[in-house]
Order: C-alpha cells, then structure tokens, then sequence
C-alpha cells in the first residue's frame, strides 16, 4: 500500500494594495491522508472520499464533484492516467469557506499535488504551479500556498497559442462532473511557466490576526463588486504604497506608521464594503496609535476576514474588531497566525 500526507496552507491575499499581486501564507493547513490499496471500492473515479472540519455540510464527497479529486483528476487525464485503483482520501480541513483565507486556492494546490503523487509524476512546484493556475487564474492565493511565505506573483504575457489555452473556460479545464480517460475529452494541458513569482522577506516579530466573521462572500460575489477600470489616481496611489509594503514588512523592528499607510487600498476595500457591514468604520478606528502593537489592517482576500498585523496585543486588538462586528449583529472568531514557509508539503509515509 502506498501512503502520503499532503498539508497546504491558508493564505490572505492583497494585503491591502497589492489586489490579485500579493499573498500571505499562514499556518493554518488542509490536510490530505492519502492511500492506494489496490483494491476497487467501485467508487467514482475509483476515489473514495471522508471529510472532517470546516465545510462538512457542503463540501461533496463525490469525488467526479469534489474540488480537490477534480483538480487531481484534471492532473492525471493530462498524463493520460486515471486514479490508481482504491484510492482513499481523507481529508481534515480548518480554513473556512469564503471567507478570505484562500479556501479556494488551499483546494486546488492540494489537488495538483495530490495528481502529481497518484500518477507518480515527479513534477516540480513551479510546474505544479501551472497546473493550479489553470483552474484558479488569479495567482496570489495559490501562490503563496504552493510555495510559501510572502509572496508577489504576476502571470506572464503569453503568445497568442499558449493564451488560447488559459482563456478556455473553466468548465473545459474541470468538468463537473469529472469523466474518464475513455470519454475522449482531454483536458488543456497548461503551457509551461504561466506565472512568476518572488518571495520576499519578514520580519520574525508580525504576526497576523485573523478575524473571521460567521458569514460567507464568495469571491466570485466579491469581484462582481468591482468596477471594471480605475482612474491614473487610484491606480498609482496603489502602487506607490505596495512598493514601499514589500519590502516595510520585512524590516525589523518593523516601523507600524509607515506600515499602516502603506496598507491603505483603493483598488478593492472601497467597494466591498457594501459586501461587509462595519468594515469601513473598522478599517478606520483600529489604528496604531488606538492600539499599540498594531501594525496595519485590511481585508483579507475577497473577505469577509479583516487581517491585522502586529507585534503584539493580538487580544486586544481582536476583542476591539469583534466588538465592531457585534454592533451589525456579525459574530466572529479569531486566530493568531504565522506565516508558513514552507508553503504546500507532501510526505511518503
Ligand atoms: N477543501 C475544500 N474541498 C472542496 N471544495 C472546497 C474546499 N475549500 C474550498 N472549496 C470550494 O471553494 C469555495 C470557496 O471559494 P472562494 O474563492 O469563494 O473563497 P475562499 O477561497 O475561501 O476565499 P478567498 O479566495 O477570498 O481567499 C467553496 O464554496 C467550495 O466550493
Ligand atoms: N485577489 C483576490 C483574492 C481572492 O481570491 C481578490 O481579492 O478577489
């Protein structure tokens, strides 16, 4: 019997003014226990699927269905190869869905690296990191969750063929439900080196508070918000700031009025705050001079979770934020969180 451990991180992506640019990776990991026992449960897709923790009541346990065994799926059919038979995955899952944590993008990972080590593939991260963006095509939160830490992505001009090949839509790269070797249709292989990407450094002493409200925006909801361009103004008032982010948040110490500027946005905040009761005032009032040891504050992802950093009185800082919430009758938890270096990790057992 083949057996292995996949652990993919969350991410909080943006930051603040680095939309669909930049990602964070923390330590809080969807694990994936996976064997191959040779012997045909007459399950779909010869995959049988047990799932625990957050999104139990809606994520599918039909693997033609699920996120995770599509993607594994779409992995193995482009290496014209189907799940070994007896496949069994169980899965423990602590981020929580649509809620800004890259809930999404942990999935997809999970699944070209669960592909990858059931077809025996031997594929590198950076050629994994293709295959997730195929099918997740903005690359900040599969990003920082394949490889690690904090990260800025882009994807790449690509010539007219290979772009042909990621424009297709998404129902062709995963079909749901997933069909087999033999029903003819084979998936877009992805053209090599789709995106690029950077880490950069940070300084030891941030860490990052995640409030996480107990309602869902799905990012799909989230960008439709959006408007579909942006004045020279907005645009350089963004990137003046993320230039100077990068490179703020790995100094140490870390200085909080020069972080908390630099994490102001005008690109995606503004706009979903009709999405997101309080969050204005929220991102408005939690400031380093009412909260020593806060750093900066901004949505995190597509939201609804408001990311802090600081360095220190996570408590505090939290309770005040869950006290914002509670006026628009929002509950919410909190986590404190670092980030994960490592990024996405499988391991033979
Ligand atoms: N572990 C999982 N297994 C299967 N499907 C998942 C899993 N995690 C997330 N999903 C799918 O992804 C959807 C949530 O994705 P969405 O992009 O809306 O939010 P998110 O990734 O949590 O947030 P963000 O992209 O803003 O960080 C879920 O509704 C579900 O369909
Ligand atoms: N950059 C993306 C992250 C969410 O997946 C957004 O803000 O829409």
């Amino acid at each position: 019997m083949r057996k292995c451990i996949i652990r993919v991180p969350c991410s909080s992506a943006n930051i603040g003014p680095g939309f669909d640019v930049v990602g964070l990776a923390l330590d809080m990991y969807l694990e994936l226990q996976v064997s191959v026992t040779g012997v045909s449960e007459g399950q779909p897709l010869e995959c049988r699927l047990s799932y625990e923790g957050e999104g139990s009541d809606e994520v599918p346990l039909d693997a033609s269905l699920n996120l995770m065994t599509r993607t594994a799926h779409y992995v193995l059919l482009c290496h014209n190869k189907e799940f070994p038979i007896g496949t069994q995955l169980h899965v423990k899952n602590p981020i929580p869905l649509g809620r800004g944590l890259g809930s999404s993008g942990a999935a997809v990972v999970a699944g070209v690296m669960l592909g990858n080590w059931l077809g025996e593939l031997e594929l590198s991260k950076e050629r994994m990191m293709d295959y997730t963006l195929m099918i997740e095509r903005h690359p900040d939160n599969v990003t920082a969750a394949m490889m690690g830490g904090f990260v800025g992505s882009y994807l790449r001009d690509l010539d007219a063929k290979d772009l042909e090949r990621i424009e297709i839509p998404l129902s062709e790269v995963l079909p749901e439900p997933a069909g087999g070797v033999d029903t003819g249709l084979n998936p877009p292989m992805p053209p090599v080196g789709i995106g690029s990407h950077i880490k950069f450094g940070w300084a030891p002493e941030i860490y990052a508070i995640a409030i996480i409200p107990d309602f869902e925006v799905s990012t799909a909801t989230a960008r439709s918000v959006l408007p579909a361009a942006y004045s020279k103004k907005d645009m350089i008032f963004n990137l003046q700031r993320l230039a100077v982010l990068t490179t703020a948040l790995t100094r140490s110490p870390p200085v909080p009025e020069l972080i908390y500027s630099a994490m102001q946005d005008r690109m995606h905040q503004p706009y979903r705050a009709k999405l997101i009761p309080g969050l204005e005032q929220i991102l408005q009032s939690v400031t380093p001079t009412t909260h020593p040891g806060l750093l900066g504050i901004c949505l995190s992802g597509a939201g609804p979770t408001i990311l802090a950093l600081a360095t220190k009185n996570f408590e505090q800082i939290a309770t005040e934020i869950l006290r914002r919430f509670s006026e628009h009758n929002i509950q919410c938890r909190y986590e404190v969180l670092q980030p994960a270096y490592d990024g996405a990790v499988c391991t033979d057992l």
